[in-house]
């Protein structure tokens, strides 16, 4: 099986190296291009992955075409490499805010579609991915396409209504988390760690809770009730972060993410 990723940015590295340390398929079944050639050439060389010169041949040479550009110029791309797509090839789209409805209506009704929407965690096989797949794409062609993201972490079918909502709490909250280790790490600062060393601290802290919760089974308010003692210095924080305006920041935040990417549309 071969996969090609038409763009070669951030996400589209993630999966790439979530894929070949997986080894989900020989490096040089990856084909890649994207407009920065020097990049993309020098990139493709450094890993064994195949090299082309042009969009229309990775969708020629693909079986599961990625479609791995910004919003703002997918309707152009789609356009151009349309003639060679075809129903024996899957195209997976990881753009945000663009519907299976707008990727058939640019390019072909006929098409099996994957939308996706994955996490830059994809890279070291803890991404979060959500799929939802077009009515021509099923059985063993939809199982290969949610395999290839099965190989980089965790995959939810989601109905496209929740995309957005989906992206917002894990796509872009992968930046919202480091925003956080971040500001623990600043605070660290402030009191007289270096700021690698508060890092290191703030970041094992976020991984060690992110690993209690999920094998606890219990909820994040059970376990912050656990490490506020009564009359203790952890409530007291708490209390600050709120007054400060912790939960609607963050909600803040989710709102004008979701605004966002739902005016997106290719
Ligand atoms: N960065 C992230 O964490 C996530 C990004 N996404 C989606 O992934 C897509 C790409 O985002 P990033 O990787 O962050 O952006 P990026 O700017 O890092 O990558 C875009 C790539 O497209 C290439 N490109 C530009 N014009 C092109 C053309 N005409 N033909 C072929 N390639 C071309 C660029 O050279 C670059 O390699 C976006 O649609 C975004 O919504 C989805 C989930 C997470
Ligand atoms: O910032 C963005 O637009 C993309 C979508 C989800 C994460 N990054």
């Amino acid at each position: 099986m071969k996969i090609g990723f038409i763009g070669v940015g951030a996400m589209a590295q993630a999966i790439i190296q979530g894929l070949l340390n997986a080894k989900f398929v020989p490096a040089e079944n990856i084909l890649v291009h994207s407009a920065h050639k020097a990049h993309y050439e020098n990139y493709a060389k450094q890993y064994g992955l195949t090299a082309e010169a042009t969009n229309q041949q990775v969708a020629e040479n693909s079986d599961l075409v990625v479609l791995a550009v910004v919003p703002a110029i997918a309707a152009d791309v789609l356009a151009e490499i349309r003639d060679q797509l075809s129903t024996q090839k899957t195209l997976i789209s990881i753009v945000s805010g663009v519907s299976l409805n707008r990727l058939e209506e640019l390019t072909d009704y006929n098409l099996p579609i994957l939308r996706s929407l994955p996490n830059i965690n994809s890279q070291y096989g803890q991404g979060m991915t959500a799929v939802a797949a077009n009515e021509n794409l099923s059985g063993d062609r939809k199982a290969q396409a949610i395999a290839m993201y099965e190989a980089t972490g965790s995959v939810s079918e989601l109905s496209e209504s929740q995309f957005a909502a989906f992206s917002a709490i894990s796509g872009s909250a992968v930046a919202y988390v480091d925003f956080f280790i971040d500001s623990l790490s600043r605070a660290g600062v402030k009191y007289g760690f270096t700021k690698e060393m508060a890092t290191q601290i703030a970041a094992q802290t976020t991984l060690g809770s992110a690993h209690s919760l999920m094998a606890s089974g219990q909820t994040p308010a059970e376990l912050i009730d656990k490490v506020c003692s009564p009359g203790g210095d952890t409530i007291a924080g708490i209390l600050a972060m709120e007054q400060a305006g912790f939960l609607p920041s963050i909600i803040k935040g989710i709102d004008a993410t979701i605004a966002k990417s739902t005016g997106n549309n290719g």
